[in-house]
Order: C-alpha cells, then sequence, then structure tokens
C-alpha cells in the first residue's frame, strides 16, 4: 500500500493510526515529527513511531504517504513546509475535527498538487491527548469520513480509504461543508457546552463545594472538558459559522424550556424529557 508514512502530530490520533498499522504485516516505516521535542521521544519509546524527526527534509524523503494530526490550524503551516518536498506521487491526508478550512487550505497551499490531498476524520476519539493516549484499537468498527472533491486523484482516496481500512475504521465520503454542518450539531456544540458549564462552575464562589458533591451525572456530561483546548479552540474558530447557528438553536431550545418550567408545565416538560430519552436510548442502543 505505501512504505513510509510520515505522521505530523503523534498524538491520541495519530498515534493510535502508528499502533494500528504495526499490528498487521507490511507495516510502513512510520516517521513522526513533532512540535515538542518530549512528545516526540515519548512516541519513540513507546515504539509508536520508528523515527522521530525535526528536520523536514530528511522526515519527507521517500516518503509515500503524510498524515497530518494536528490541530486544525496548524495545517497550512505544515503543507507549506512539506510543499517543496512532495513527489507527484506522494499522497497527502489529515484527520481534522474539521473539513471545509482545511480543503481550502489543501488548494491554496498545494496549487496543482491538491489533488493529491485528501480530507479526512475518524469519528472516534476520547478527551485524552498526547502519544500515551493513543489506543491500538481507536478506530476498529468506528465511522472514518473522507471529503475528496472533483479534482480529488481517485487513487490518491484508495490510498487513504486502505490506510483507514487497515486499522479497522469504515469508511465513507462527504461534502466538507456538509461535514462541518453535522459535526457542529453532534460533536462541536456537546463540547463547547460541556466547556461552558464546567468554566462557569469554576468560576463561582461556591465552586469547591459544587465540584466536592457533583457525581456521576456531571461526570458523564463533562467528561469531554477535559479535551485539549488548543484543539478545541481550532476547532470553534474553523467552524465558527455552524457553530453559531447551532448555539442559537440551541439557546431558543433553552429558552422553551425555561418557558416550560415558568409555566409549571408538567405535560410539557414530560413531553420534551420523554423525546429525549426514548431517542437517546434508541440512539444507544443502535451503536452497540
Ligand atoms: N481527540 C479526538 O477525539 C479527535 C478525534 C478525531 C479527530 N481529531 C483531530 O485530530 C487532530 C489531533 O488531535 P489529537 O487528539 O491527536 O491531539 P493531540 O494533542 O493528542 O496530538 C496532537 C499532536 O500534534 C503536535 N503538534 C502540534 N502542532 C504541530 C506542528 N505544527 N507540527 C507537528 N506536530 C504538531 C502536538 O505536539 C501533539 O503531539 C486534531 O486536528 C483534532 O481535531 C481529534
Ligand atoms: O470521545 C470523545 O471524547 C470525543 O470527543 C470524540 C469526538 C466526538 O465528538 O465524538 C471528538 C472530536 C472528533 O472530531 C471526533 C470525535
Amino acid at each position: 500500500m505505501f512504505n513510509k508514512l510520515v505522521i505530523f502530530g503523534v498524538g491520541l490520533i495519530g498515534g493510535s493510526v502508528a499502533l494500528a498499522l504495526k499490528q498487521g504485516t507490511h507495516t510502513p516505516l512510520i516517521v513522526g515529527v513533532g512540535r515538542s521535542a518530549g512528545n516526540l521521544q515519548e512516541a519513540l519509546s513507546l515504539g509508536l513511531i520508528d523515527r522521530a524527526e525535526t528536520d523536514i527534509a530528511h522526515a519527507m524523503q521517500d516518503a509515500d504517504m503524510v498524515l497530518i494530526a494536528t490541530p486544525v490550524a496548524q495545517t497550512p503551516v505544515i503543507l507549506r513546509a512539506i510543499k517543496p518536498y512532495l513527489t507527484s506521487s506522494t499522497v497527502i491526508t489529515d484527520a481534522g475535527s474539521t473539513k471545509s478550512d482545511v480543503m481550502v487550505y489543501a488548494q491554496a497551499e498545494l496549487g496543482v498538487m491538491a489533488h493529491q490531498f485528501v480530507g479526512g476524520h475518524p469519528i472516534a476519539g476520547a478527551e485524552k491527548s498526547g502519544p500515551g493516549a493513543a489506543l491500538t484499537d481507536l478506530y476498529v468498527g468506528k465511522n472514518i469520513i473522507l471529503t475528496p472533491n472533483d479534482h480529488t486523484l481517485p487513487e490518491a482516496v484508495q490510498k487513504v480509504t486502505a490506510l483507514w481500512q487497515r486499522c479497522g475504521g469504515l469508511v465513507s465520503t462527504m461534502r466538507p461543508e456538509a461535514h462541518d454542518a453535522v459535526f457542529a450539531a453532534v460533536s462541536h456544540l456537546p463540547h463547547l457546552l460541556a466547556f461552558a458549564l464546567v468554566d462557569d462552575l469554576a468560576r463561582r464562589d461556591n465552586a469547591e463545594q459544587l465540584f466536592k458533591f457533583a457525581a456521576s451525572g456531571f461526570r458523564d456530561f463533562t467528561r469531554i472538558a477535559g479535551s485539549h483546548p488548543e484543539m478545541w479552540r481550532d476547532i470553534a474558530l474553523a467552524n465558527k459559522t455552524a457553530l453559531l447557528d447551532e448555539l442559537t438553536v440551541y439557546q431558543r431550545a433553552l429558552s422553551d424550556m425555561a418557558a416550560l418550567l415558568e409555566a409549571s408545565d408538567a405535560q410539557g416538560l414530560y413531553q420534551l424529557f420523554a423525546n429525549a430519552s426514548q431517542t437517546r436510548t434508541d440512539w444507544a442502543k443502535s451503536k452497540s
């Protein structure tokens, strides 16, 4: 499939790709490039990568696949840095949580080579980050969305599909704008809500008392507020328009709920909770 994979950002997502590939036969040489020497050394000592590189020219020598698994705002910087070392057969992909911005970056930075770039997003992850959080089976049975456009080379799409299939993922394609609208609703909005709640509680005078008594409901609702702030800052800004739309809709839903409470509308509250409860139960069943 490919002989040398260069991973920019060997954290939870890039490291899990490396670990999964190392389970199979014909494992490619995996070279990690990072921003922090500490993280790269950790990735090396955990056996995620075969070589750690700080010199991009050296890292890119004979690379046939590049995976960018850094916070999304780093994407243009990395594309610009690798461009001089790309050949006509190098395939470039990414794992960023937003896709419209990344596809625009690819066009702007790679120019005629943009058709060798395949946007990607594994719908799997955790609130943990760094190489130590990487998991061999993170992608097994999980959706992987690719966002090729009309100019993307079919053989590049095939290679990236094969990469994720080797990790156990279920690959499908989507338009970048459709992708960003869906994930604004079911991933980005929930993260913002969790961050907002924890931040608000933490700033209160009685925060210590609140956190002392917070229990499993709070733990479940706020698990994702433990996620990496840089990653989520970049996602929020990259998907700002769709996210602002979702926040407006959610604020309306909260106002409707407040109105039901204000009116002590027991039946209205019951109906709302019953609809949400049934929907959540059915969804969880469909995933198990
Ligand atoms: N965490 C998740 O649940 C999840 C799920 C799907 C997709 N993603 C996306 O995957 C990407 C990586 O997320 P993660 O959870 O692995 O983060 P992470 O913090 O675990 O790993 C990111 C790594 O990138 C490195 N890095 C940052 N800037 C760099 C640069 N310019 N050059 C090279 N390395 C650089 C960091 O040092 C870090 O080691 C993000 O774009 C995120 O949106 C995350
Ligand atoms: O499980 C988590 O902690 C996640 O946040 C994973 C999650 C998600 O929202 O489902 C987060 C961001 C990604 O882009 C994809 C997956």
